[in-house]
């Protein structure tokens, strides 16, 4: 059976790949240095969990060649978009420096597939829309730029080593797993959809709407929500498709459609029948005005597309992670 190591395995999204990967019987190793993720939210025993950081470069050569790794899930990285216009050296030293330490663990060690966790926020302000992969990279904040700058050098290593490659930038990340096991905690939480059920929960005061004078249809910003367990799904048609000896391949994960955060709100208050307390704030830095995938690609070459189409049904499994036994948070690790 093939092995994995996935550098970010305790996050929001790299959990939910890691139990998708452990219920096929896949071999995975997390790597997380739980700045950000949750011991917790590993939930198959038989997953190993290493406590460290990709910048530990000895530490990932010996991972990588103790279990013969046949590919590296990068989804490690920091991912608050505002914080990287005030903190940029935070998002260049962990997203582009210690990566680049984790691929030459992979280079030294022989490993030579990697599927890096890319962004829509690598492309910038919009041309056109549905964005495609051939759409320009103009990233508009340092996040954006990390990202954008790790896909080149993953390519000249690709061509100077032959690190094979798949390139998946997900648009907004949404929902938690249908069971309502794993979810998304973050602290502090930058998305929308867990802030907008932290208001109905009264945990917040209200959700803030940033702008309302967009150039959309109501004014409101519009994004393109993929439920996370698609993302999973895709990673590991990404990485049988890598280790069937195709790629290098770059995909956009994303559902095709837009929606404004005014019929986010909305669509929360059907799936949860709760009224969501709403005020109107300014815009937020960086934010463009649209930003929905054309990603007839990932269907073309890995045989992915979204499962998860209605947006209510994507909120519903988020509003059972905040209801459930956890009530939307993990402890303490
Ligand atoms: N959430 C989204 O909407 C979205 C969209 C596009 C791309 N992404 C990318 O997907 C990936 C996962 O995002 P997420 O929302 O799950 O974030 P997350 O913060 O929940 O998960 C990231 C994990 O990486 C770990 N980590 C960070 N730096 C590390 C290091 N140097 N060594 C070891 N572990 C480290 C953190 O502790 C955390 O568990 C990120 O690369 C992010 O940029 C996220
Ligand atoms: O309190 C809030 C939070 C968000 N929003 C709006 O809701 C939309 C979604 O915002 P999120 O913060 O949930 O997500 P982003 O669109 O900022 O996502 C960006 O950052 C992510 C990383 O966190 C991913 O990389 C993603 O690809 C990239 O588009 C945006 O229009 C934002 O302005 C609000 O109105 N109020």
């Amino acid at each position: 059976m093939s092995t994995v190591l996935v550098t970010g395995g305790a996050g929001y999204i790299g959990s939910h790949a890691v139990r998708a990967l452990a219920n096929l019987n896949y071999q995975v190793i997390v790597l997380d240095n739980l700045i950000y993720g949750h011991r917790e939210a590993i939930v198959n025993s038989e997953v190993r969990f290493v406590e460290g950081d990709i910048a530990n470069k000895a530490l990932v050569i010996d991972i990588l060649k103790t279990y013969k790794v046949d590919a590296v899930m990068h989804f490690a990285a920091f991912a608050y978009v505002g914080e990287s216009v005030t903190e940029p050296t935070k998002y260049y030293n962990n997203n582009l420096a210690a990566s680049i330490t984790l691929l030459d663990a992979m280079r030294e060690a022989g490993c030579k597939n990697i599927i890096f966790s890319s962004t829509c926020a690598s492309y910038g302000s919009p041309k056109y829309m549905p964005i495609d992969e051939a759409h320009p990279q103009e990233p508009i904040n340092p996040y954006g730029a990390s990202k954008w700058m790790l896909e080149r050098v993953i390519k000249d290593y690709h061509h100077a080593y032959g690190i094979n490659y798949a390139f998946l930038r997900y648009f907004n990340a949404s929902g938690c797993s249908a069971d309502g096991l794993i979810g998304e905690d973050h602290d502090p939480e930058p998305h929308l959809i867990p802030l907008i059920l932290k208001a109905i929960k009264g945990e917040r005061d209200a959700i803030t709407v940033f702008g309302t004078d967009y150039e959309t249809p109501d004014g409101t910003c519009v994004r393109d929500y993929i439920h996370v367990e698609d993302l999973a799904d895709a990673h590991i048609k990404a990485f049988t498709y890598l280790l069937s000896g195709k790629g290098p391949v770059i995909c956009n994960l994303g559902t095709g459609v837009g929606y404004s955060v005014k019929e986010m709100i909305d669509a929360a208050e059907r799936a949860t029948g709760k009224k969501v307390p709403v005020k109107y704030g300014e815009r937020r830095a960086g934010d463009p005005s649209h930003l929905v995938a054309n990603a007839e690609k990932a269907w073309k070459e890995l045989g992915w597309k979204a499962r998860y189409v209605n947006i209510e049904e994507i909120i519903a499994t988020a509003w059972k992670w905040e209801n459930g036994e956890r009530s939307g948070r993990y402890g303490k690790n």
